[in-house]
């Protein structure tokens, strides 16, 4: 990968391969790294940066950083960056994706088509006419730069776009005080929301429920938003009609009891993955590692810290 090319030849790069490091590294490896780059959705909390006796910088490929243990990198002055924005317009081309292809059951019509029994799926349930995207409510839940591209394309697409977050800000769109607010409105909810403690399972059976019965929920955030068994009986029970899913609970994995459903539209976590925004994302981090090792400020800093 062009990547660990560029990351090769700059610095020198110890890579886990997606192990624990105490299971590849020396104490004595572990004692000289200064920079970490990691998945920002990966746990990595005090006990594992404590393996780390000289780390300076954890360094986030991607928008995400929720793994990270924020407090515990700032208490020992470690700095955290990550790629604000760089994924943002694939990601909600993914959301648009999904959107489209569960509302449009593209996945069960591609299949008549495949079997030959065409015919069949004039009968089917699961074909029926389905509402289209013009005047359509579409529900933005989290406006910073992914929710902003989804709703900008789903304005482009005829809809009516409305959006809950914590900040009203001066935009085109409906804004809603709450979620509850924004779900009785919406048809389709899009989450686009940064994960964290606070939104965890915000996305519940009482959200799911106010969708109604020609609701979807489209993810492309972090599976922690959505309480994922509430989501299962929504779906099972058809309290909504569908969901587009780009990401889990516990990935990577999807419980069975939502790969049986016909009505589901998935992507093994796949929102930022196009050459542009890897492109961005790898700018981000080496800017980034440069800055660090330069004694600098990172330049995209996650800004909480
Ligand atoms: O999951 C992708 C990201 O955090 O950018």
């Amino acid at each position: 990968m062009a990547d660990k090319v560029l990351i090769y030849s700059r610095f020198e790069l110890l890579d886990t391969g997606g192990k624990p490091p105490r299971e590849v590294f020396s104490a004595d490896e572990l004692s000289g790294i200064r920079a970490m780059l990691t998945a920002g959705g990966s746990p990595l909390g005090a006990e594992a940066m404590d393996l780390f006796p000289k780390l300076g910088a954890i360094v986030c490929y991607g928008t995400g950083y929720d793994g990270v243990d924020l407090k515990a990198a700032a208490a020992r002055n470690i700095a955290v960056g990550h790629s604000p924005g760089a994924n943002a317009a694939s990601v909600a081309d993914i959301a648009m994706t999904l959107m489209l292809a569960t509302t449009r059951r593209i996945l069960v019509a591609d299949q008549y088509v495949r079997s030959g029994d065409w015919a069949a799926s004039k009968q089917s349930p699961m074909m029926r006419p389905q509402a289209g995207m013009p005047g359509r409510r579409i529900g933005v839940y989290g406006m910073g730069e992914i929710g902003r591209k989804i709703a900008a394309r789903c304005a482009a697409f005829e809809s009516e776009v409305g959006y809950f977050s914590r900040t009203k800000y001066d935009l085109p769109y409906q804004y809603f005080p709450s979620l509850e607010a924004l779900a009785d409105w919406c048809s389709v909810l899009m989450i686009a929301v940064r994960a964290g403690g606070e939104t965890q399972h915000v996305v519940n059976a009482d959200i799911l429920g106010r969708l109604g019965a020609d609701g979807y929920v489209v993810n492309i955030s972090r599976g922690s938003v959505i309480d994922e068994r509430a989501l299962v009986a929504a779906l099972t029970d058809k309290t909504i009609a569908g969901a587009g899913l780009d990401v889990f609970e516990k990935e990577p994995h999807a419980p069975d009891a939502l790969t049986a459903l016909p009505n589901v539209v998935f992507a093994p976590h796949i929102g930022g993955h196009t050459l542009d925004s890897h492109v961005a994302m790898q700018n981000c981090v080496l800017a980034n590692l440069t800055a660090f090792f330069e004694g600098k400020p990172l330049p995209y800093a996650v800004k909480s810290v």
